[in-house]
């Protein structure tokens, strides 16, 4: 797949702005058979609809990086032709877990010194560009940014007492984009992996303090069937 050169990016003196849109997992969760990222979301694969938020010409990036499995290219491939996608996307393959598919995104951005990057799941394909607009806005001010939400249950921890309450006021769960300038989370993700490392703020915690940026509760992450059923119907109903 040809690296962009193409995207709409203007000549200013702001940071260039990158993507990576990791799609490299095997949807274990979601029992589909195949990877959820090219399931059918009205019509058209979930991976589609994210990589089509992110060429919102009103973003003005300069590349989108698809990490997706070794083994599913051609099948990516195949689907760039059967969608007629003409989105340019630099394709990169993933690693055996989240964070090194990201490093490997992060590899394919090389080239680039400076800019910003924003990390994003291939399966959250209802990210709204003001989302996104949000973390880049964010992360040039403050190096790092990522999009959050209240929770909207009462969340208790365990423990082997039994559990206590927590005041959510003070939680937030964490989504997708997570935004960065890049050689700040170049540098995050040349330490070795841990199994804290559950998102990109987590990599970039012990380096830089992470700005929370509104999120957006329509911005679900596709995990488990019933949340292909959610984004459909939000699709439907805007
Ligand atoms: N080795 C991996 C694992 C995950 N991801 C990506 O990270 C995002 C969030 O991961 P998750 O929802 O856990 O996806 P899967 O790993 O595919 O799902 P599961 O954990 O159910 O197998 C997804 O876009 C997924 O494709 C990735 O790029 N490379
Ligand atoms: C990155 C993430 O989407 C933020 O909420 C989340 O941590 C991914 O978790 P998963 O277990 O890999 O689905």
């Amino acid at each position: 797949m040809p690296v962009s050169s193409s995207l709409p990016h203007s000549i200013t003196s702001s940071p260039p702005r990158f993507a990576i849109l990791v799609a490299g997992g095997s949807g274990t969760r979601m029992g589909a058979g195949q990877p959820k990222q090219f399931l059918l979301l009205r019509g058209e694969p979930v991976l589609l609809h994210t990589l089509r938020r992110f060429a919102d010409p009103a973003l003005q990036l300069a590349e989108i990086v698809l990490v997706l499995p070794a083994d599913q290219l051609e099948t990516w491939q195949y689907l760039c032709r059967a969608y007629a996608i003409d989105i340019p996307h630099t394709l990169v393959t993933g690693g055996a877990t989240r964070w090194a598919s990201v490093k490997a995104g992060l590899q394919a951005l090389q080239p680039h010194p400076q800019g910003l990057v924003a990390v994003h799941d291939g399966v959250r394909p209802l990210v709204s560009p003001a989302v996104i607009e949000r973390t880049y806005a964010a992360a040039a001010t403050h190096a790092a940014a990522a999009a959050a939400v209240l929770p909207k249950d009462s969340v208790r921890t365990l423990s082997q007492h039994g559990s206590s309450s927590l005041n959510r006021q003070r939680l937030r769960l964490m989504q997708t984009p997570q935004t960065f300038e890049i050689d700040l989370l170049r540098r995050a993700y040349t330490m070795p992996e841990l199994p804290t490392f559950t998102d990109d703020a987590t990599v970039v915690d012990d380096l830089c303090r992470v700005q929370l940026v509104e999120g957006d509760y329509r911005n679900l992450k596709i995990t488990t069937p019933e949340d292909l059923l959610l984004a459909e119907a939000l699709l439907v109903n805007g």
